[in-house]
């Protein structure tokens, strides 16, 4: 008879370093074949890009893609027929799921739990529950509370179930989990890795925690523990107030938390310094987390990754766009991949701007103009007439 799969759910907050921890596994010495569930709120999967990269395909393991919503509402159910169908493969030794940001981690595992689905699936038996991973941002915390009011009194505030906020959020991450990663201890002093961990550590009591940078942890920790325990994990308050809700009553975090997203795109070329300057001096604080690629004109032969994770800036170039390749090469890639041949721009080939804003009340036309602002016209591409320098001093030999 075929083994219950095990799965690990990785959750944790934008940018606290899901997909991070996600190539740490599917790099690692398990020996185990994974299937993978990446979820992201955006209409662009930029993680599933980012792990196509990461070598995912070289090991030739599934990835299930979900996009523009979150697998604890929205996808609630396209989570359980996903599963369901990953269950029928025959050669699959474990499960991974990274949720989605702003994914609440207690309906995810009722889900994964609890056969009373509309769909009438019954996942018990085919799969189940192993560990629930939370990867925190010690970073992050250290700015909205470490320095601040201590996040136990915080949490006692809470009370008010319509004035809930993203600290909220985080606080529901950290309570629900059997592993608790404090991740960007590289960012931190150690008594301030010292102070925060104390702190998480009085909101959860069960959990392990673990430090880490750019989440490099031990496997063991996180894959085969057997840690999850549905009983152990019911007298969590959270968990019994949604069990008490029921299935269906389940708040968006859209409605819950004012959260947005969008997608900004453009086939024109950004302006290097003018880009720049927008990060550095216009980026709005609406904005919690973006992640896109970036078409340069200073940078014409490769795509760039930009990414913001609260006060954080990272942009590094990431691959050559198809159009630079040989013909014969791009012919290839063009017709085993329809998608890509459809985008495909009579001038420009598939280069292209995009990227995903994910934020707290944004003004999306506003941060739409500002980056229209930043693009070179479509008059000085062809000319050729327009500034060649860049604060980016990349080679393209270490593509
Ligand atoms: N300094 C530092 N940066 C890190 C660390 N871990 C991850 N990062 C960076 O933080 C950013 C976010 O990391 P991701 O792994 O993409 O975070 P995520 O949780 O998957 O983000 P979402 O999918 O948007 O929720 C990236 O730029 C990472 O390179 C760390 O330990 N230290």
């Amino acid at each position: 008879m075929k083994q219950s799969i095990p799965i690990t759910v990785l959750t944790g907050y934008l940018g606290s370093g899901k997909t991070t921890l996600l190539n740490h596994i599917l790099h690692g010495d398990h020996g185990l074949k994974i299937a993978v569930i990446v979820n992201d709120m955006g209409s662009v999967n930029v993680d599933e890009a980012l792990i196509n990269q990461g070598g995912f395909k070289r090991t030739e393991e599934k990835l299930i893609s979900m996009a523009n919503g979150c697998i604890c509402c929205t996808l609630r159910e396209d989570l359980i027929v996903a599963l369901d169908s990953l269950a029928q493969l025959p050669d699959i030794d474990y499960i991974v799921i990274e949720a989605s940001g702003i994914s609440e981690p207690i309906p995810i595992a009722q889900s994964l739990t609890l056969p009373d689905n509309p769909l009438g699936i019954d996942l018990t038996g085919q799969v189940h529950l192993d560990t629930m991973v939370t990867v925190v941002d010690a970073k992050r915390i250290w700015d909205d509370f470490g320095s601040g009011q201590p996040i136990v009194d915080r949490q006692k505030e809470i009370v008010d179930e319509e004035n809930r906020d993203i600290r909220d959020l985080l606080i529901d991450q950290i309570e629900f989990c059997n592993v608790l990663i404090l991740n960007k201890c590289d960012l931190l002093e150690e008594w301030q890795v010292e102070k925060i961990e104390t702190l998480v550590h009085s909101l959860q009591r069960e959990a392990k925690i673990i430090r880490s940078v750019r989440s490099e942890i031990a496997l063991t920790e996180i894959l085969n523990t057997n840690l999850f325990d549905l009983e152990q994990m019911s007298y969590a308050a959270g968990w019994i107030k949604e069990l008490e809700l029921g299935y269906q009553d389940h708040v968006p975090e859209t409605e819950e938390y004012g959260i947005s997203s969008f997608v900004y795109r453009s086939n024109l070329p950004m302006d290097a310094e003018r880009f720049n300057a927008f990060l550095e001096k216009h980026f709005p604080a609406s904005v919690v987390r973006s992640k896109g690629f970036v078409w340069f004109a200073q940078h014409s032969d490769f795509s760039s990754l930009m990414e913001t994770a609260g006060n954080h800036v990272d942009i590094s170039p990431l691959t050559y766009w198809l159009a630079t390749l040989p013909k014969a090469e791009r012919m290839q890639v063009l017709s085993e991949d329809p998608e890509i041949k459809e985008r495909w721009h009579p001038l420009y080939g598939d280069r292209l701007t995009e990227i995903v804003f994910i934020g707290i009340d944004m003004h999306q036309s506003g941060i739409e103009a500002a980056l229209d602002l930043c693009l070179v016209d479509e008059d000085a591409l062809q000319s050729g007439l327009y500034s060649k320098t860049s604060p980016y001093p990349w080679e393209v030999s270490s593509l």
